[in-house]
């Protein structure tokens, strides 16, 4: 627990708890007993505190945080810091690895820090909901002062040591043997004065500036922490560090013990558990192929196929992780823009060696002796449909071959290989070098073998794998078709586009539905909506009620939105007009893309089509890619820029676009809707509980085998508030699941042919017989 020995004058206590050396009670109370032993041995001058293994103690222990022994936890780390700052001989903690919550207050209280260049400092408590309890808000300040001190611990950002050493954190870098190094130091500041080396007796450098400082802050922080609470309540803990140390640490244990009890910071601990539970997967249909049984496939090279945006990232993701890349783009123009985005992007990650890992090409043949392919091309199932049959005959017969869709049905995909036990979908998510989360899909026929390579694959490359099964749109989008259909029957009741994404984007969400549709693109949708015969490129179907499909309610607004070339904000921000835009195209109008310098002349690619709408049309549908990607920015940079909202040039704000607005009312005119005022609460409640609803469904087919997959998939893939947990983690203990199925009856007592808003069965038998979504495999054992 904490190891006690002596060199000559100096005692060592190495805490001993691996793999993390967290701190749980009896940890704490082994330290206490060092200490005490320490202190009371006559020959000992000065004491070193250090981590034994791979790091210095990376915090409070969590599974016992949040057990009935929080209290004697907190009590007994505050202890510890109490004998560290008070002791009359010299403490030196020496830091390697992540000196983490706890175990980086245990280092504040002491009276030196030395650390290697590797090591981390942070005080992640907030992403638990939490607050440095140990005294970390009032040791901090009183370091770094009270501006940066915000900063840290509202961000819970990782310090290097380098950046310690700046901040004063650190007293020196060690290059060597740290321990040795460490016990030496300690010897050199036996018998000096310690009182100016105890941090609690300092002043806060800008304390007289604190209210200032807080009020410039506040803002910011409010709209960062979007509801969550523990941001905020970290400031009022900074705040009380200009008082007395003994008041500031009263105020902190008391807010500490608001946070520890709310139900967000149980939320956040979830989400913690979660993300690494995850790893643990099972197939949903056989529960004896799981990450235990089934063996991956090492993969050292990998082909990316498509060099588009996503092909880009997910081919950096890969670099970054020190696979070996083949990148293919039968785009000589396309490629090269890729190879520039991916360059700048190792450059800023200061990875530049990683190019050297980077193959590009042309040439099918280059993706011979790969591991593994993932494809990313298109949209489009005939376009990959014929890239799997290609890569079927050039690969090794053992290679994987992935397909990165966001929902098309991996069978069919894999059916035109003739080695559909190696096919496997792999959602990334945009952009792919930055989202966290990996949707990996399993077909029919795909082996335990495959399944389990993907998911190592996301570990490898830093993401968060989520395995599911297949269906259209699999968990993440399947889910935020009803989300969307309700956003959309609530702007036929009366509802703005901007009234809907404010209530959502309040709730916690980064963006609304309708942002969020400008940013990803209008057309994403369109053409899925497309190939599933639900419109056609011209409009409805022939001989379809405009507001019907199949019998259940819909809204054709998006269809008439592309109809009318809206189909996002990507196509005002990626072009520059070198002439003004006439609406009659009487004369020629050149544009320019920024992406690639390429000039194209309207008049000239409409003289081959009728008109302007069936232009578009046939460049969306046209399988290449790249002439696809400038020209629909072209056309849309003469037409309105988004679905919903105009952006000012240069500018990310959505604005309300009265010509959608009114085109919004005249459809609910001609249709006969009558506009009503609707609360927030309404808002939120049909996106998100059609939404949740939906999860049910996933869970009672067996496309996600937890509630804890969706919350996941949700989180890291969505912007799901974190604070919150997740979809099904906040409806079952936020909600209940009883308050959601009596609201699902309600509204689809009021909207019968809502079919998304009709209790799925498993909630009403969950409900009826009070189960719990964590008996379907949450991680209740931890909570
Ligand atoms: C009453 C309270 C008194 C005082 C309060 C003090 C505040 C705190 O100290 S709160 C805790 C602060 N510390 C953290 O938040 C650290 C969280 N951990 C991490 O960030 C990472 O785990 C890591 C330390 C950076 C290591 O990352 P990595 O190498 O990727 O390993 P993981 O897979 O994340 O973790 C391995 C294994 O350890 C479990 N684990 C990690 N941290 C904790 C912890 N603090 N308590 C308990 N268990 C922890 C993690 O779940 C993994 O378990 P598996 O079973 O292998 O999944």
């Amino acid at each position: 627990m904490a190891e006690y020995s002596t060199y000559g004058s100096v005692a060592v206590l190495q805490v001993n708890n691996p793999p993390l050396n967290t701190f749980t009670r009896h940890v704490l109370q082994a330290l206490v007993s060092g200490l005490e032993r320490a202190q009371r041995d006559p020959a000992v001058r000065s004491i070193v505190i250090a981590g034994k293994g791979p790091t210095f103690p990376a915090g409070a222990d969590l599974e016992e945080l949040l057990g009935t022994a929080a209290a004697p936890l907190l009590s007994n780390l505050r202890m510890v810091d109490k004998h560290v700052d008070t002791c009359q001989k010299p403490i030196v903690c020496a830091i390697h690895g992540t000196a983490l919550g706890g175990g980086f207050e245990l280092a504040l209280a002491s009276h030196y820090r030395l650390a290697v260049p590797s090591a981390t400092l942070s005080l992640p408590e907030v992403h638990l909901g939490m607050l440095p309890g140990a005294g970390g808000t009032q040791r901090l300040p009183r370091v770094v002062g009270v501006k940066s001190a915000i900063q840290l611990i509202t961000s819970g950002q990782d310090i290097k040591a380098q950046q310690a050493l700046t901040l004063g954190l650190v007293d020196k870098i060690v290059q060597g043997d740290l321990l040795k190094e460490a016990v030496s130091f300690a010897r050199s500041v036996e018998g000096r004065p310690l009182e100016d080396r105890r941090i609690s007796q300092r002043t806060v450098p800008d304390a007289d500036k604190v209210d200032e400082v807080v009020e410039a802050t506040r803002k910011t922080i409010l709209r960062k922490a979007r509801g969550a609470i523990a941001p905020l309540t970290c400031v009022q803990a900074i705040q009380a560090s200009v008082l007395p140390f003994a008041a500031g640490m009263a105020r902190e244990a008391d807010l500490m013990t608001y946070l520890m009890t709310s139900w967000q910071a149980a939320a956040q601990q979830y989400v913690f558990f979660s993300e690494r539970e995850v790893r643990q997967w099972s197939h949903p249909r056989d529960k004896h192929i799981n990450f235990r049984t089934a063996k991956p496939t090492v993969i050292k090279s990998v082909g990316v196929v498509g060099a588009g945006t996503m092909g880009a990232g997910i081919t950096i993701s890969l670099l970054q992780a020190g696979l070996k890349v083949v990148l293919l783009e039968v785009n000589k123009k396309q490629l090269d823009k890729a190879i520039a985005v991916i360059q700048k992007t190792l450059r800023q990650k200061s990875a530049s060696q990683k190019m050297s890992q980077l193959t590009t090409t042309m040439d099918y043949s280059q993706l011979s002796d790969v591991d593994m392919v993932i494809e990313a091309v298109f949209e489009n199932l005939r376009l990959k449909k014929e890239v799997f049959r290609k890569l079927d005959v050039i690969t090794k017969p053992q290679a994987v071959l992935a397909s990165n869709t966001s929902g098309l049905d991996i069978d069919k995909i894999a059916a035109a290989t003739k080695r559909p036990d190696k096919v496997v979908g792999t959602h990334f998510f945009s952009p792919a070098n930055v989202m966290r989360l990996l949707e990996n899909i399993y077909g029919k026929k795909t082996s335990a073998e495959t399944v389990a390579t993907v998911m190592q694959l996301a570990t490898t490359i830093g993401k968060v794998g989520v395995l599911v099964g297949n269906c259209a749109g699999f968990v993440g989008n399947r889910m935020l078709g009803p989300y969307r259909s309700e956003a959309l029957f609530l702007l036929e009741e009366g509802v703005d586009p901007q009234d809907v994404d404010r209530a959502i984007e309040e709730f916690g969400f980064p963006m609304g539905p309708f942002r969020m549709t400008d940013l990803a693109g209008n057309d994403i949708g369109w053409r899925r909506r497309i190939e599933a015969r639900l419109t056609t490129e011209h409009g409805p179907p022939p001989d379809t009620p405009a507001l019907y499909r199949r019998g259940d309610r819909y809204c054709p607004l998006p269809d008439m939105l592309c109809l009318q070339g809206r189909l996002g904000q990507k196509t005002g921000a990626g072009c520059m007009m070198l002439q003004e835009a006439k609406d009659d195209l009487t004369e020629n109008i050149y544009i320019r893309f920024r992406t690639d310098g390429s000039v194209f002349d309207l008049r000239r690619l409409l003289a081959h089509t009728k008109t302007l709408e069936e232009l578009i049309l046939d460049l969306l549908f046209a399988d290449d890619c790249a002439l696809l990607a400038h020209t629909e920015a072209a056309l849309m940079s003469h037409h309105a820029p988004s679905m919903c909202n105009r952006y000012d040039p240069g500018s990310r704000t959505a604005l309300p676009d009265p010509v959608v607005l009114q085109m919004i009312q005249d459809y609910r005119q001609e249709h006969g809707f009558k506009k009503r005022t609707i609360s927030s609460q309404e808002i939120v409640e049909r996106c998100l509980y059609s939404l949740i609803n939906e999860g049910f469904h996933v869970l009672d087919e067996g496309i996600a085998s937890r509630a804890l997959d969706i919350d996941v998939i949700y989180l890291f893939g969505y912007g799901w508030p974190r604070h919150t947990g997740g979809p099904m983690y906040y409806v079952e203990r936020v909600i209940g699941l009883e308050k959601l199925l009596r609201s699902l009856e309600t509204y689809s007592a009021r909207y019968p042919n809502h079919s998304h808003l009709q209790p799925s069965p498993l909630l009403r038998d969950m409900v009826a017989k009070g189960g719990s979504l964590a008996a379907l495999g949450t991680t209740d054992s931890k909570l």
